[in-house]
């Protein structure tokens, strides 16, 4: 993407940043610039966000001042002003509730943060910190209503919850049920992401001063974190879609509560349709209002938003109760643009540096929509950080995506290091249930990656991830991460016009994504995509391309019932066609090989990074671990070499050869984690093929046979299993190569159609098997 604010440009020399940044006075002057505190100063005014007036309102918050884009020199090619509206007249909560006035003191809480959690760490030696996080579970918003909360949850089997973001849904409402002693069995609370998940339970395991995976535990994709003893267990609505399998019905659970159910992802309708299932088989009728009679072991059900069509929801689960628990325990003060903004990453910039030079601290977090967008920022934050006056405190820059490992997100919970302010950098990962701590400012871009999945009739399909606007639930959801510990501010890059043109909610990724996985698992489970009610529909292509899919893999058979080895597919936490790869490998006595490369397939970064400013460099060092077959026996020579290694080389070793140490170890962590669901049902995983590429490449196919394209006379390829003509993406290792056809894990849209993780294989056999099933 075209970055207005170049990083490379030399500012510094021809202009001096700092002094047109922030020491300029104003070429002219709005007279009634609003404080981003709101009332005192506000009439209507507008924040600009430009040069920097140094006036202070009454309460210590410098306006934001008045007209002057920040002045970045003669190398910036255009100068633009961000212009903000105070939009309310009143002091109001992030979706327009009047907020009630903070209780407690602000500074006695802001001293109980710094001893406060921070991050998925467990602190069980901190028991002086339990009283005052008592305190504060006191005054949380949701308290009041808590005696009211548990009867609810008690009297029927399906709860509905709507609760303004920060008043204490998803970290109270289990303990109270909890506390209660009312409940057995344990409480399930699922997140869309998992990041949620860990953080959140880190949180509540510390207000229940107990070690983290003990009363108080969670579980997402290759990672969890409970004892005998858990009873309150956050969990990806994925995993709980997996734990399904062991346990149709759930029986171990008493409560399940769906946290953030407005998000519809894939996972969470598909939870919602199968607790309607298991609510009739446990409760007997389903009698939505009030609870079904008696039973050894009832399900209530309890599903939860700050943003849900709660009527919606209700309906679907039989005319539900719906509770609405009112307030937030500190404002949030929104602000929209005056204009709209062609360049979001440049308006985050300016608004940035206008918040870190003249507003008091707290930190920062911005929300963009994709990895690359981050690292652009990242990158000219950098720049203009390092040129900021010695007075100036420094920043600390955290980005967060979904690829980035465990531990580097859960680094943005960690507090800034003295004398800097935190900046994150976050996707949508960051817009729902997290509270990061010291966070005051939000940066809202008003963009997000949207999955869209493009199924074929012929069963093959591709998933698009393109950048779109996002919608009125994220919007508030994005500004409801400020104000959770003290008053914050959210400063929207869109005008309020835009905001209220925006949809509600995003389409149900039901209807927009691949269900392959969803529908394997749901045939585990006795279930299915065309029988299960679900709130939304999804879309009958999609559907036939998730059955045609599976059934080439021989996962169901012609009557659509699953096959053993659909079942023993469904075992390993893989995509499909990745289970079917491994268990081929079996077969041609690979599985030491092909373990490693789907870990590396599996893990959320890349193992080759874009190293675009030393691209020469990062391809003669990799080239001594090119294969002639492709991407993956490269990764896989890749991933061998490391494990050659002695711990204390591995950092410098990977960053001479431009490899990224992250996707390293994250597939090492995944790899023994495969290994072990391999003992446990009875593979040996150690049966290799010394690296020969004859199995890999058999076993490979096996899963991907789908994935198959033919080369055109024009050099590119053209799906074997559908119409699309594709490229062989810039960053494989045979992008330069041709080959009479190539088969490839996933297809990128971006200005064209991209085969990524390519491979040449064993071309006829490959050839043969595609046209065969063709
Ligand atoms: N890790 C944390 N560190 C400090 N305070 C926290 C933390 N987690 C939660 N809190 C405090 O608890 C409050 C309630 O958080 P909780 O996540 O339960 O709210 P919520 O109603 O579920 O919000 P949302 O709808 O945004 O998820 C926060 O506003 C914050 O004050």
């Amino acid at each position: 993407m075209s970055h207005i604010l170049s990083p490379n440009a030399s500012i510094a020399q021809e202009t001096p940043l700092r002094k047109k940044l922030f020491f300029n006075p104003p070429a002219e002057s709005t007279p009634a610039a609003a404080s981003a505190e709101g009332s005192q100063v506000r009439a209507k005014a507008r924040h600009i966000n430009g040069l920097v007036s140094g006036a202070t309102a009454a309460n210590g918050t410098k306006k934001l001042s008045t007209h002057t884009p920040l002045s970045l020199g003669e190398k910036s090619p255009k100068k633009r002003s961000v212009v903000y509206l105070d939009d309310s007249d009143e002091e109001r909560g992030v979706n327009g509730f009047v907020a009630p006035s903070p209780r407690g003191n602000d500074r006695k809480r802001q001293k109980t943060r710094k001893n406060l959690s921070n991050g998925v760490a467990s602190r069980f030696d901190e028991r002086p910190r339990i009283s005052a996080l008592q305190e504060q579970r006191a005054q949380l918003p949701i308290a009041q209503g808590r005696e009211a909360i548990v009867r609810a949850i008690e009297a029927n089997d399906v709860t509905i919850i709507l609760g303004e973001t920060g008043s204490g849904k998803t970290t109270q409402i289990p303990q109270y049920l909890l506390e209660s002693n009312r409940i057995s069995g344990q409480i399930a609370i699922t997140q869309p992401r998992r990041v949620a998940a860990t953080s959140l339970a880190a949180r509540v395991s510390i207000e229940q001063g107990q070690p983290l995976g003990y009363i108080v535990g969670y579980a997402v994709r290759f990672d969890e974190r409970t004892g005998p003893k858990t009873r309150v267990k956050y969990l990806t609505d994925g995993m709980l879609v997996r734990e399904m399998m062991g346990d149709p019905l759930l029986e171990k659970y008493g409560v399940v509560v769906v946290d953030e159910a407005h998000e519809r992802t894939l996972r969470t309708d598909l939870v919602l349709a199968s607790l309607k299932k298991i609510l009739l088989a446990r409760n007997g009728k389903m009698e939505g209002k009030g609870k079904s009679k008696a039973n050894a072991n009832p399900l209530k059900v309890v599903v939860m938003s700050a943003t849900l069509d709660a009527e919606k929801f209700s309906k679907f689960f039989n005319n539900a109760n719906v509770l609405y628990v009112k307030g937030r325990q500190h404002p949030v003060n929104i602000y929209h643009t005056a204009t709209s903004q062609n360049d979001y990453l440049d308006a985050a910039l300016r608004t940035f540096f206008q918040i870190h030079v003249d507003q008091p601290s707290g930190d920062v977090l911005i929300f963009l929509p994709g990895q690359e967008d981050i690292e652009s920022l990242e990158s000219s934050i950098t720049t203009y950080a390092n040129q900021l006056p010695q007075s100036c405190p420094g920043v600390t820059l955290c980005p967060l995506y979904a690829s980035l490992p465990n531990a580097q997100q859960s680094k943005v919970f960690t507090p800034a290091q003295s004398g800097t302010r935190k900046c994150i950098l976050a996707t949508n990962i960051a817009e729902t249930s997290i509270t990061i701590p010291g966070v005051k400012y939000v940066i809202d871009t008003g963009k997000q990656k949207q999955k869209r999945y493009i199924a074929r009739d012929t069963g093959s399909g591709f998933d698009t991830l393109l950048t779109t606007d996002i919608t009125k639930s994220s919007a508030m959801q994005r500004a409801g991460r400020a104000g959770r510990e003290g008053k914050g501010y959210c400063f929207r890059l869109y005008t309020e016009e835009a905001f209220n043109n925006m949809a509600l909610s995003l389409e149900p990724e039901i209807r927009r994504s691949s269900l392959t996985s969803s529908l394997l698992q749901l045939k585990c489970v006795g279930q299915d995509l065309e029988t299960l009610d679900f709130m939304d529909k999804p879309e009958p292509e999609s559907i036939s391309a998730a059955l045609r899919t599976l059934w080439m893999l021989s996962a169901i058979d012609n009557s659509k019932s699953l096959t053993n080895f659909g079942w023993s597919m469904a075992v390993f936490p893989l995509e499909p066609q990745h289970a079917a790869v491994l268990l081929a490998s079996v077969n041609h006595r690979s599985t030491f090989e092909i373990i490693s490369i789907l870990s590396l397939l599996s893990s959320s970064a890349p193992l080759f990074p874009d190293s675009s400013s030393q691209r020469e460099s990062a391809a003669s060092a990799r080239a001594k671990f090119r294969h002639v077959a492709g991407d993956h026996l490269t990764m896989l020579n890749v991933m061998l070499a490391y494990d050659e290694l002695e711990k204390g080389e591995r950092r410098d070793w990977c960053r001479r050869n431009f490899v990224n140490e992250r996707a390293l170890r994250e597939a090492t962590d995944i790899r023994a984690q495969l290994r072990d669901v391999c003992e446990k049902v009875g593979v040996d995983w150690k049966l290799g093929c010394q690296g020969e590429e004859g199995p890999i490449l058999k076993s490979l196919v096996r899963g991907l046979v789908q994935n198959a394209a033919f080369l055109q006379p024009d050099g590119s390829y053209k799906q074997a299993m559908g119409p699309s003509i594709i490229k062989v993406h810039p960053g494989s290792s045979l992008a330069d190569k041709k080959s009479a056809a190539i088969i490839y894990d996933e297809l990128v849209y971006t200005t064209q159609i991209y085969a990524r993780g390519t491979r040449f294989t064993l071309i006829m056999y490959r050839a043969a098997a595609a046209r065969s099933i063709c």
